[in-house]
């Protein structure tokens, strides 16, 4: 089960940004090319543990290529937490920290009632999912779910014990310095 993903762990480049250590897979990087196959199987898997909800929301970029799919497969809308303002009306801005970047953000779409379920590539220091939670409580949506592909160094278990939400990954990642290993959820 989930054999495209499994395969794709295999031989992933790691590098350093600054002190930080970062893996190159098709899904969080856009590098090597993302196979049909590979975004199809993911996406079904997501789909599969998906809460109810009528919006999907991702932060630009990695996390677009899964949403869409999610969406195109559950005809459940997208919004985009864009790295530019549009300055439009309701637009909600943010201040996301990596491990190794800092950015604004910004959310449009998004409305109170709205039962969202947040999808993204990653999650690793957990300051871009840390960011944008509390924020769409203020707006007044519900957050019904966090989903990410990969759980790096279980940032998800830090940030869903903090924030009180449920975050769910397909793959656990251990990565220190240079030494990298993958646990799949099944
Ligand atoms: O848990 P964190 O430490 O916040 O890291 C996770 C975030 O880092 C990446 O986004 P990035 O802003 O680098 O943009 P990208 O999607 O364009 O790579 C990734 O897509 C996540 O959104
Ligand atoms: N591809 C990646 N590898 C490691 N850490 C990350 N943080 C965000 N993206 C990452």
């Amino acid at each position: 089960m989930l054999d495209v993903l499994k395969e794709s762990l295999a031989n992933v480049q790691i590098i350093k940004k600054g002190d930080y250590s970062y893996f190159i897979h098709p899904l969080a990087d856009g590098i090597p090319n993302i196979s049909a196959e590979l975004l199809d199987e993911v996406s079904d898997e997501i789909v599969k543990r998906l809460p109810p909800c009528n919006l999907i929301l991702s932060p630009e970029a990695m996390g677009i290529p899964i949403a869409t799919a999610v969406s195109l497969k559950t005809s459940i809308p997208c919004s985009i937490i864009r790295k530019r303002s549009y300055g439009i009306s309701g637009e909600v801005c943010i201040k996301q920290h990596t491990g190794y970047s800092q950015s604004m953000m910004y959310i449009n779409g998004v409305s109170a009632g709205d039962e969202v379920v947040l999808i993204d590539d990653i999650i690793s220091t957990g300051g871009t999912i840390r960011a944008i939670i509390p924020v769409l409580k203020t707006i007044g949506a519900q957050v019904k779910g966090v989903i990410v592909l990969f759980n790096k160094n279980h940032g998800a278990e830090k940030v869903s014990q903090d924030l009180g939400i449920s975050i769910d990954s397909l793959v656990d990642v251990e990565l220190v310095d240079d030494k990298i290993d993958f646990f799949m959820h099944q």
